[in-house]
């Protein structure tokens, strides 16, 4: 419906991480104004925080926050200390982030108790992240009882993925049955971004081709075709791809049975070594890119290694997508360490010439510079600050003012 009156309609985004919470108020018509936001670290855990942001008011409180039940309590308690209350805004909706969907979930959708058990069925598939976003939803369906609840997937913007590109050599049992298959995450990431970066070439969705590098804790890159991703980085879990902070990317399947042969570690352990001890967090003794770059600027070989091999990583997917996508408009670096890290963008890019790709130094290391590329690279390389939540209000927004009984 079109026709009603959505003055001051706002949405509610909550992403909920292993450990952490993070939330958006957000104008259901400009998902990208925020009124507030927030995030709750270290749930769990002794001494947790919580961040909330409204407007140029800033609070931060430390307090034992045990679960993610006792998040979203603290975080409705941080609207009303800024006398926001929930319960006087209009809230269309509270849309969650949920990390795997599956092959049942192409699209978002209102939660419902069947929605619930699906997501449940998946927590195998993507044990990190799953649980917690669920966590997150069952919490939310009980306090805000009278919204729709919108599940946004991460895996969602993949699913135009060719099948060449998502299916692995393995079984067709394991294939039928079992769901075993590429995936790929961060779907309203790189979604956002190519759009983004299409607006700033100046061109059509339709006719833009992109590289997205996703670079946060969590790290993926993809190629966008006219809209559509075609291929990405994490496969059927997100430990696949790029090296990232504690997950290893791509390996070799046959060193999880060798070592298991070798030391006698269970499945169990190895799964939790490659997902929450490996990548920067094994190579450099940190998963904080800003503390590996510091070491590595302090001479410490590791980091150095580490920065390396984390650069050559993503320079041969770039490679790769080049060759998928046979034309490419722009690379573009988003997410916590592709939007501030001069330094990494530029091991990345280096010696791709090429591939008609050659970055403006100076331009790189200009904070809050869009563009970074020189002006003869044929291939732009662009700098978009990501915006989650922002896409995941915007494909909430659109779904209940589509519902049948929409106002
Ligand atoms: N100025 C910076 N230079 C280098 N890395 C940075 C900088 N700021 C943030 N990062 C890195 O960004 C990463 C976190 O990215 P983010 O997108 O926030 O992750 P996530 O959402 O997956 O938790 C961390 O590795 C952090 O060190
Ligand atoms: C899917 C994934 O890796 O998410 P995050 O980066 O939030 O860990
Ligand atoms: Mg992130």
């Amino acid at each position: 419906m079109t026709t009603a009156n959505h003055t001051n309609q706002h949405v509610l985004v909550i992403n909920c991480g292993s450990s952490s919470l993070k939330y958006q108020l957000l104008n259901a018509d400009h998902t990208t104004e925020a009124l507030a936001s927030g995030l709750i670290e270290r749930i769990g855990q002794a001494q947790s925080t919580l961040t909330h942001r409204h407007g140029s008011h800033k609070r931060r409180i430390e307090q034992a926050i045990p679960d993610h039940a006792a998040a979203l309590d603290a975080m409705q308690a941080a609207f009303v200390e800024t006398a926001t209350p929930l319960s006087e805004t209009n809230l269309v909706a509270v849309a969650h982030r949920v990390v795997h969907g599956g092959e049942k979930f192409v699209a978002p959708v209102l939660v419902t108790d069947e929605v619930e058990k699906t997501i449940a069925s998946l927590i195998p598939l993507a044990p990190l992240h799953n649980p917690a976003n669920l966590q997150g939803i069952r919490t939310a369906r009980n306090i805000f009882d009278n919204l729709p609840q919108v599940a946004v997937f991460d895996t969602a913007f993949h699913s135009t993925m060719p099948e060449h590109a998502r299916t692995y050599a393995v079984p067709r049992q394991w294939r039928e049955q079992y769901g075993v298959r590429r995936y790929g995450f961060h779907g309203t990431s790189h979604s956002y971004v190519s759009r983004e970066a299409a607006r700033i070439l100046g061109r059509d969705v339709a006719d833009c081709n992109v590289i997205v590098a996703h670079l946060g804790n969590g790290a993926s890159i993809s190629a966008v075709q006219g809209g559509r991703c075609i291929d990405t980085s994490m496969g059927m879990t997100p430990l696949e791809g790029l090296i990232m902070g504690t997950r290893c990317g791509d390996i070799d399947p046959a060193l999880i049975f060798y070592l298991h042969r070798q030391t006698g570690a269970s499945f169990e352990e190895l799964d939790q070594t490659l997902n929450q001890k490996s990548g920067m967090a094994a190579l450099a003794g940190e998963s904080d890119m800003r503390a590996v770059e510091a070491a590595a600027d302090h001479g410490d070989a590791d980091s150095q290694m580490a920065l390396e091999a984390y650069a050559y990583r993503i320079r041969k997917y770039i490679g790769a997508y080049t060759a998928a996508l046979g034309r490419v408009d722009a690379v573009v670096f988003t997410a916590g360490i592709g939007e501030n890290s001069p330094g990494v963008r530029a091991r990345v890019l280096d010696g791709l010439s090429g591939l008609g790709i050659e970055i403006d130094q100076e331009a790189n290391h200009t904070p809050g510079t869009t563009v970074i590329s020189t002006a003869v690279s044929s291939t732009k390389v662009l700098v978009i600050a990501t915006n989650e939540e922002s896409e995941i209000a915007q494909q909430a927004v659109a779904l209940v003012r589509h519902m049948p009984d929409a106002d």
